[in-house]
């Protein structure tokens, strides 16, 4: 009934408890005392009917009841019953037979249809199976010069059947003892419930563990096949484990078979950054346990604790998670002059502006060679290999989330955008770029840009409430906080493009950002689609895309992924424009309407960003 009731409702419940109900007229064949029982259980079958509960709770207190119990032990008896007077005869079997002695009412008819059916007996037949006892494989028998303290001793047989054992051992600093490290959660020593932490290994397989190097124990481990046998001291205190199962997002890769610390290369867990992962066990200060969440079926891995990561970072295997260096914080970018028509007849929507496009575009530029110039003093302080998430539903009287789109330069960051904003502008909208340049004779104060004072703007990056900014030709030019915060109370989506270092600015709990990775395709496939494309450019007519803009859109997406992959909540390669479109779409609507990993301060505190 649990195997029914998970997720099926109340339907299913109905259908167990007309099961429930069938059952009872087969008991009402065995005779006095049970009439009591189904007095009982009749009663407690209306009440649970009337009462407003769901198919789950009701199926628990179904099975937890008094009177059901009572029959499950009438049951055990009238097998017993079978057993004696029909020797092998099975509960299928017995219930066949007591229903061909029943009178042959609608009712028992029904019941023997239901008992015959294909899952029925499957499930008598297993339990059956159980009940006899009947289980492979058979274990050895205990050895005969088992010690007096018998107590104190543990033999454990475990069958290997091709699959690690799932725990790891190690030698006890002062007194030599093999024991057992840790137990990997929902691997077969786990499974067993027989090996824990602790555990003092006295023999394996019939060799004597004493004197012997770990290695040598792994050793005997790796060589034995079918059944392993351990002789062992149970631990005195078993660890109890109280601890909550926590959800974080990998800041950066870890690849265990370069980890020459680990303590089992092959119990680790590899992971890419921006992968979210479920940390099962944190007993151990530096080695951690953890599923990935995008296969909770597999058995746990060990990972690097957040202490011992953080103490690794420098070492070779561990990629350096991106740092938000003062050099790579937003700051004002000398931009090269480029030449800006002013006879633009239908202005482009905010935010497309090529002034502003080309802007960023020599911010990145900059801030690329900034980054290489950096000396290694800039990575002062470490982040958090680890963040921790939670899973989060945006409430449809919520705000929205920002859509902010990543990507290198050319990639389609503002086709994708701009038709997304076109299929639909009364539900996705750009926000408007500040900046300190004239107003001209067409535009309108708020449509292209806010038209500020150079000290207006200065004023706003000092207070923080610019995503990002730059300077062009002289004048300064920045999305600001104030305009997506705008776009988002019109109950609309806001969607914009950002350099990757602006990334971290917008993540906060109140834009609660969705951050989209436009990826080139390979450069074959772009040589083919971008034919007719053009890259916007200083001059007035854009440009063919070259042989070297393909290559350094495909370095630069590289680099963008190596240093900020892992805010990435979703990717999309950029190859049919129409496909890249519709995938657009769609993860915008998901992200507003459908669960997903966010950082948990967002959610479980108003204090933090
Ligand atoms: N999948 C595609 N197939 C063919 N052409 C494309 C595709 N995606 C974009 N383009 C074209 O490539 C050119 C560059 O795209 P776009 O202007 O959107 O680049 P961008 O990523 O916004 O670059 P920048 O950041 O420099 O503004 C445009 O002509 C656009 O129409």
């Amino acid at each position: 009934f649990f195997m029914f009731s998970s997720g099926l409702g109340h339907c299913l419940a109905l259908v167990g408890l007309l099961f429930v109900l069938k059952c009872l007229a087969l008991f009402c064949f065995l005779g006095s005392g049970v009439s009591h029982v189904l007095t009982l259980a009749l009663q407690e079958l209306s009440l649970l009917c009337k009462r407003d509960v769901n198919g789950v709770g009701m199926l628990y207190d179904l099975l937890r009841s008094r009177w059901l119990q009572a029959l499950l032990k009438v049951r055990y008896h009238t097998a017993g019953k079978a057993k004696v007077t029909y020797g092998t005869i099975s509960w299928e079997e017995t219930l066949d037979f007591l229903l061909r002695e029943a009178p042959q009412s609608g009712e028992v008819k029904e019941l023997r249809r239901l008992l015959r059916s294909p899952h029925f007996k499957a499930l008598l037949s297993a339990h059956d199976t159980v009940a006899q006892k009947d289980f492979e494989p058979i274990l050895p028998p205990l050895p005969d010069n088992i010690p007096e303290n018998e107590e104190a001793m543990r033999i454990v047989c475990l069958v290997k059947n091709n699959q690690p054992l799932g725990a790891t051992i190690k030698r006890h600093e002062i007194t030599g003892d093999i024991t057992v490290a840790r137990v990997i959660h929902g691997g077969l020593a786990d499974r067993s419930g027989l090996l824990y932490a602790g555990d003092k290994l006295v023999e394996v397989n019939g060799v004597p563990v004493e004197g012997l190097e770990p290695e040598q124990v792994i050793n005997i481990l790796a060589l034995s096949q079918g059944t392993i046998m351990f002789k062992l001291i149970p631990v005195s205190d078993r660890p109890v484990s109280n601890q909550t199962t926590l959800y974080v997002r990998a800041m950066a890769d870890y690849w265990p078979l370069q980890d020459p610390a680990i303590p089992c290369a092959d119990a680790g867990l590899p992971f890419k950054r921006g992968e979210i992962l479920q940390i099962v066990d944190q007993n151990d200060a530096l080695w951690w346990q953890a599923r990935k969440v995008s296969d909770l079926s597999a058995c746990a891995g060990l990972i690097p604790s957040n202490h011992l990561l953080k103490r690794k970072q420098r070492e070779f295997w561990w990629s350096q998670p991106f740092q938000p260096h003062l050099c790579l914080k937003s700051s004002m970018f000398s931009c090269v002059s480029g030449i800006f028509s002013s006879t633009v007849p239908l202005p482009p929507p905010a935010g497309f502006r090529r002034s502003m496009r080309l802007c960023r575009r020599k911010a990145r530029l900059n801030q690329q060679s900034c980054y290489s110039r950096c000396p290694s003093s800039c990575y002062s302080t470490l982040a958090a290999p680890y963040e921790e998430v939670v899973r989060y539903q945006r409430h449809p009287t919520d705000r929205h989330r920002l859509i902010i789109l990543v990507g290198p330069a050319g990639v389609g960051v503002n086709e994708l955008r701009r038709r997304l904003i076109t299929s639909n502008p009364r539900e996705f909208q750009s926000a408007t770029p500040h900046t300190t340049r004239v107003q001209k004779s067409y535009e309108m104060n708020g449509r292209e840009y806010h038209y500020i004072s150079k000290e207006t703007f200065e004023n706003m990056v000092y207070s923080h409430r610019m995503l990002e900014y730059g300077e062009y030709k002289g004048y300064l030019y920045g999305t600001s906080i104030d305009a997506v915060r705008t776009v988002l109370d019109a109950g609309k989506i806001c969607v914009i493009d950002l350099e990757p270092q602006g990334i971290q600015i917008a993540r906060t709990h109140e834009l609660k950002p969705y951050i989209i990775f436009i990826k080139p395709p390979s450069i074959g496939c772009m040589r083919q689609t971008r034919k007719n494309a053009r890259i916007i450019t200083d001059y007035y007519v854009n440009m063919k895309f070259k042989e070297e803009d393909l290559q350094e859109m495909e370095e630069s997406a590289k680099k963008m992924e190596a240093q900020f992959g892992q805010f990435f909540d979703h990717v999309i390669v950029n190859d049919n424009l129409q496909e890249a479109s519709a995938q657009l779409l769609s993860a915008v609507h998901r992200a507003q309407d459908e669960p997903q990993w966010v950082p948990a301060v967002w959610i479980c505190s108003d204090t933090q960003p």
